[in-house]
């Protein structure tokens, strides 16, 4: 998958992340500190990350900073996005079967590396559920999106 990659701080596990994404095998488009020349400031950079999952640049995202916090509610205000802040593999497996969600952000405190792993792990293996109050769910928030009342 092509796989936006944000983050507001070049900490060790935002670049462990990145590692982790290209060792899986997904393309990663870099976005803050990440990149040479990015604006790190948490609100730009995951904006950025995920207006590239709404518009088609991208498959998915994965925005990072230091609590998660505004790198989750940046993205969340880009329409199409479904921005989950996960801190357990519990968390980022539900995310993605109950919330269809198509944007992982993540703390840079509390993600260690070994926890990273198993959150990422968990995000690629799940698949959104097809249970029709599920489905419902995501569509209401899919008109939420729109501020109207129709998908
Ligand atoms: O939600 C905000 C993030 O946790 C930031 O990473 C945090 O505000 C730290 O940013 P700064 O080092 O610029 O104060």
């Amino acid at each position: 998958m092509r796989i936006s990659v944000s983050s507001d701080m070049d900490e060790p596990v935002a670049r462990a992340l990145v590692a982790a994404l290209q060792g899986r095998g997904h393309e990663v488009r870099p976005h803050g500190a990440l990149r040479s020349g990015g604006d790190p400031q948490w609100a730009v950079c995951s904006e950025a990350a995920a207006r590239e999952v709404a518009d088609g640049t991208a498959d998915q995202a994965v925005v990072c900073c230091w609590t998660g916090t505004g790198a989750s509610i940046a993205a969340n205000k880009v329409p199409g996005v479904r921005a989950a802040l996960c801190t357990d593999a519990y968390t980022a497996d539900g995310a993605r079967r109950w919330n269809d969600a198509n944007v992982l952000a993540l703390s840079l405190r509390l993600t260690s590396e070994p926890l990273l792993t198993e959150i990422l792990d968990a995000w690629f293996a799940g698949e959104p559920s097809e249970d029709t109050e599920d489905r419902q769910n995501v569509d209401r928030v899919r008109i939420l999106d729109h501020g109207r009342n129709r998908l």
